[in-house]
């Protein structure tokens, strides 16, 4: 089960930590963008090349002391097909260093739809009895709100192909309350969608104790992060939030269970940026992403028992 690939690498690196892959062409080393602009031009295809120059110097930086990247759809979708490319690209050289890679996508629709969704991001396109695979992440975040038939698609993809999804159970953001927070009898939302995730996710059980259909709950709200692990036992948490949005170490640790299994904590700008928070020089950015990634694990697993499988 691919959560169990997950944590198989978090034991392996000792770090519950992902780092998501959200670009900007502002974060981008001038340097390297005028670089890929000579090569390909000032347009959508330059800037998607910079992009993509600039993931595989960060993955290649990443991948012997961080276990997964989490690509965010959208800062790939504002260049079009070839921001689209890029992400496949980012992909397939994280899988080729090693990574875990989490797509970032947040998709849901009705059950049909769903399986096309379903088949572009964790199965494979069928042309002619052969299969191709469109993205090849190893894991989807997905929102849940659509109830049973928008998430059975990829629960059977799950299971038949070694894959994961993470449904939006309690968002970092500040307007998640509006919804998720409402009581539903003598639960809030939240709780709901959670009891959803552990009863989708009971016919995908992984060979440590978490299933194949994982939640995502912010670091922003860590009352609710503890309580929903104490409720939710079966179910592998990414946690957003740290760094950029105000989330600290003292803030995520209820999202581990008592071996320091549980979560993955993600930073996107934290780790995209350290090098202009640093202020250190253009060419020290993937060096600065690596500093900032290692404090990261620091700053979490101090609090935190050695990592180890069941
Ligand atoms: O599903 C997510 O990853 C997600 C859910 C959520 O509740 N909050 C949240 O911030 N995210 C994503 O996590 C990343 C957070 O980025 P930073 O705030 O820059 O670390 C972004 O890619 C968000 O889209």
């Amino acid at each position: 089960m691919s959560f169990d690939r997950l944590l198989e690498r978090i034991v392996e690196t000792q770090n519950p930590t992902v780092a998501g892959l959200d670009p900007k062409l502002e974060y981008i080393p001038a340097y390297l963008r005028e670089e890929q602009f000579r090569l390909h031009g000032r347009n959508l295809k330059g800037a998607s090349q910079a992009i993509l120059a600039y993931n595989k110097a960060l993955i290649d930086a990443l991948c012997d002391v961080v276990p997964a990247v989490k690509p965010q759809c959208a800062y790939y979708e504002m260049f079009g097909y070839e921001g689209m490319k890029t992400l496949h690209d980012t992909i397939q050289y994280a899988k080729s260093k090693g990574m875990y890679v989490i797509t970032d996508g947040k998709r849901n629709d009705i059950g049909t739809t769903m399986e096309a969704y379903a088949v572009a991001h964790l199965g494979a396109t069928l042309v002619d009895s052969e299969e191709f695979e469109a993205f090849g992440g190893d894991s989807l975040t997905v929102n849940g709100y659509l109830g049973t038939d928008g998430v059975a698609p990829l629960v059977k993809l799950c299971n038949e192909r070694d894959k994961g999804i993470f449904v939006l159970c309690k968002t970092s953001n500040k307007s998640s309350g509006e919804l998720q927070d409402r009581q539903i009898g003598d639960m809030p939302v939240y709780r709901v969608m959670g009891e959803m995730c552990e009863h989708w996710g009971a016919d995908a059980m992984g060979r440590y104790g978490y299933s194949a259909v994982g939640a995502v709950v912010g670091a922003t709200y860590p009352e609710q992060l503890e309580e929903l692990r104490r409720a939710m036992p079966h179910t592998f948490f990414l946690v957003p939030g740290y760094g950029a949005q105000g989330g600290g170490a003292w803030d995520v640790l209820g999202a581990f269970d008592e071996r320091g299994l549980g979560a993955i904590v993600n930073s996107s700008r934290g780790i995209l940026c350290a090098w202009q928070k640093e202020g250190c020089a253009e060419q020290e950015f993937a060096a600065a992403a690596r500093r900032e990634a290692l404090r990261m694990k620091e700053d979490i697993t101090q609090h935190l028992p050695a990592i180890t499988l069941p």
